[in-house]
C-alpha cells in the first residue's frame, strides 16, 4: 500500500516559532518525535524554541500523518491531542562530497516515527514514497538517511554506503606513537572552538568521499556536548554554554593553522576512568595522529572511546601496540538511495577510463533502467539504452546505492549474491571504475 486510507491525511508544512516557544503543529510534531525515540519533553519553552531554531536554520520541510477525526472514533479527552500526528518525517538538503571534492546536493531524510499504537498500516510506506517522489520531481539525484535498524530501508531503494567503527584504545600507560606528527597541539576553550571547528569541518567535507555536512541540531550537539535531553541551565547564557565537562584541544600545522581538534568528556565508571570523544576533526594525518597522542597521554584515564572511527584508522598501525585499540562495533552511518542515476554517476569523479553497462530494478521505480557508463579523462557520461540491452552487470537500485561512493567493494557485494555478473571480469572492472582516491567515510549524524 503505498496512499494512506481516508482514515489519514498527510501534511507538509516549515517549522516555525510562536511567542516564546514552537507553533502548535511544530510543537505537536516534535512532541510526537519525542515519543517515538523515547526522548524526554523539552523541560522549558526556552528549549523548545531553541530546537525550532534549529531545524528552521536547516530549512527542513516537517511532514505529519494526522488521524481525521470520525464519528466512530470519539476523541477522549486524555488522548494526545490533534495537532500530535501519528507518523512524522523531515527532509532537508544539505551536500554530500561524491569524491574529487564535488558536492552533490543531497536530500537527507530524517525523524521518521510511526505511533505505537498505529505501526504496520502503512504510514511509514505512505510518509516515503510520497517524500522520495517529490524529491525526484525537484531534481535532487540522491536521498539519504542514518538508520535506526538495518532491515528497515532497503526495501525503499537504499543501500549502506558508508560505515564506522566503534574503538576502545588502553590508555592506563602512555602509548607510545611509531612516527612523530608534525605541528603542535594544545589544549584550547571549548567556548571558543565554533568558528575553528566550522572551517576544520568545511575543509574535511570537501576532501572526504562519503562526508555530508553537518546541520544546526548536529553543531548544536557537538559544540556543546549537550542535548534537548540535559538537564535545563539557569538562565540563557548558561544554557547556550558548553557542558561544565566537555574539554578541547586543536592542532596547528607547523605553518599555523587550525588543521584538527578534538571535544571529549571524562567520566569514571566504576574502577574505570573514560575519556569519551564527543567529537574529533582532521584534515592532515599528522593533525589526526597528533590530537590522538594527546588523548592517550592524559592522566587519570584508563580507555579512550570513540564511535565515529575510519574502517581503514592509520592510528592502528601508528600505536607500537595495536592491540590496545580494539574494535568494539562497525556499523552502517550513511545509506543512499539514488533518484537519478544519470545525474549521480556523472557527479562523481573516475580515476580510470571503461564503459560498462549497468541494468537497475526498483520497485517505485524512480531509477530502473540499462545505463552505459562511459569514463573518459576523469568523468563519466551516462546514457539509458532501450529495455532489453544487454548489461554487463544487474543489480537493484539499493545496491547501486551502497556501491556509488566506492566505499563498498562490488565483487563481495557480487560475491553475496547482490550484483549480478553477465561478462567476464565485469564486478572487476566496475571495482577499478568506482574506487575513490581517498577512503570513503563520514562522520554526521542526522
Ligand atoms: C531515518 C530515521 O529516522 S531512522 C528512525 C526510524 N524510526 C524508529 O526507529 C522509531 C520507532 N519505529 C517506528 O516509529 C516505526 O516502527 C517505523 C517508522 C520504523 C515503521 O513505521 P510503520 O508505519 O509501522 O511502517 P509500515 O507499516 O509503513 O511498513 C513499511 C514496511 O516496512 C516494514 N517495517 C516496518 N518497520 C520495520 C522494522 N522495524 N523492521 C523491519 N521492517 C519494518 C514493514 O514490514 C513494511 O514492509 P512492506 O511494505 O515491504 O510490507
Amino acid at each position: 500500500m503505498n496512499h494512506l486510507d481516508e482514515r489519514y491525511e498527510i501534511r507538509h508544512f516549515a517549522p516555525a516559532l510562536d511567542g516564546d516557544g514552537a507553533d502548535a503543529a511544530t510543537a505537536g510534531w516534535l512532541a510526537s518525535v519525542q515519543l517515538a525515540f523515547h526522548e524526554k519533553r523539552f523541560a522549558t519553552p526556552a528549549r523548545e524554541s531553541a530546537a525550532t531554531r534549529r531545524i528552521i536554520d536547516d530549512r527542513r520541510e516537517l511532514t505529519g500523518v494526522y488521524e481525521r477525526a470520525a464519528a466512530d472514533r470519539p476523541v477522549q479527552d486524555v488522548a494526545l491531542g490533534a495537532d500530535h500526528p501519528v507518523g512524522t518525517f523531515t527532509s532537508f538538503t544539505k551536500t554530500l562530497d561524491v569524491g574529487g571534492g564535488v558536492l552533490l546536493d543531497a536530500h537527507l531524510i530524517s525523524d521518521v516515527t510511526v505511533r505505537p499504537s498505529h505501526r504496520r498500516r502503512g504510514i511509514l510506506r505512505a510518509m516515503m514514497v510520497d517524500n522520495l517522489g517529490r524529491a525526484a520531481e525537484a531534481g535532487l539525484a540522491i536521498a539519504a538517511l542514518t538508520a535506526s535498524e538495518a532491515t528497515i530501508y532497503r526495501r525503499f531503494g537504499f543501500g549502506a554506503a558508508t560505515h564506522v567503527r566503534s574503538v576502545r584504545v588502553q590508555s592506563d600507560h602512555p602509548a607510545h606513537l611509531l612516527s612523530v606528527p608534525a605541528g603542535n597541539v594544545e589544549l584550547a576553550d571549548p567556548s571558543r572552538l565554533g568558528e575553528s571547528a566550522r572551517r576544520v569541518f568545511e575543509t574535511f567535507h570537501a576532501s572526504t568521499p562519503g562526508s555530508i555536512d553537518r546541520h544546526a541540531r548536529e553543531w548544536g550537539r557537538l559544540l556543546t556536548g549537550k542535548s534537548d535531553e540535559t538537564e535545563p541551565q539557569p538562565d540563557a547564557r548558561s544554557e547556550a554554554e558548553p557542558d561544565p565537562g566537555l574539554r578541547a584541544a586543536i592542532h596547528t600545522s607547523p605553518g599555523g593553522e587550525v588543521d584538527g581538534y578534538v571535544t571529549y568528556v571524562v567520566e569514571e565508571r566504576g574502577d574505570v576512568s573514560s575519556l569519551t570523544v564527543v567529537d574529533l576533526v582532521a584534515v592532515t594525518p599528522d593533525a589526526y595522529l597528533g590530537l590522538w597522542e594527546l588523548l592517550l597521554s592524559i592522566d587519570l584515564v584508563t580507555e579512550v572511546v570513540w564511535r565515529t572511527a575510519p574502517l581503514d584508522d592509520p592510528l592502528h598501525h601508528a600505536l607500537a601496540d595495536s592491540r590496545r585499540r580494539r574494535v568494539t562495533e562497525e556499523n552502517d552511518l550513511v545509506w543512499l538511495r539514488i533518484l537519478d542515476p544519470v545525474v549521480a554517476l556523472e557527479a562523481r569523479p573516475y580515476s580510470v577510463e571503461d564503459t560498462l553497462t549497468l541494468e537497475v530494478t526498483d520497485s517505485l521505480h524512480l531509477a530502473d533502467g540499462v545505463l552505459r557508463v562511459e569514463t573518459r579523462a576523469g568523468s563519466a557520461t551516462v546514457t539509458r539504452q532501450p529495455e532489453g540491452t544487454p548489461a554487463d552487470l544487474e543489480m537493484d537500485v539499493a545496491v547501486l546505492g551502497s556501491l556509488y561512493l566506492g566505499g563498498t567493494d562490488p565483487v563481495t557485494l557480487g560475491a553475496a549474491g547482490l550484483v549480478h555478473e553477465r561478462t567476464d571480469r565485469a564486478l572487476l572492472r566496475l571495482r577499478a571504475l568506482f574506487a575513490q582516491d581517498r577512503q570513503v567515510y563520514g562522520i554526521t549524524r542526522f
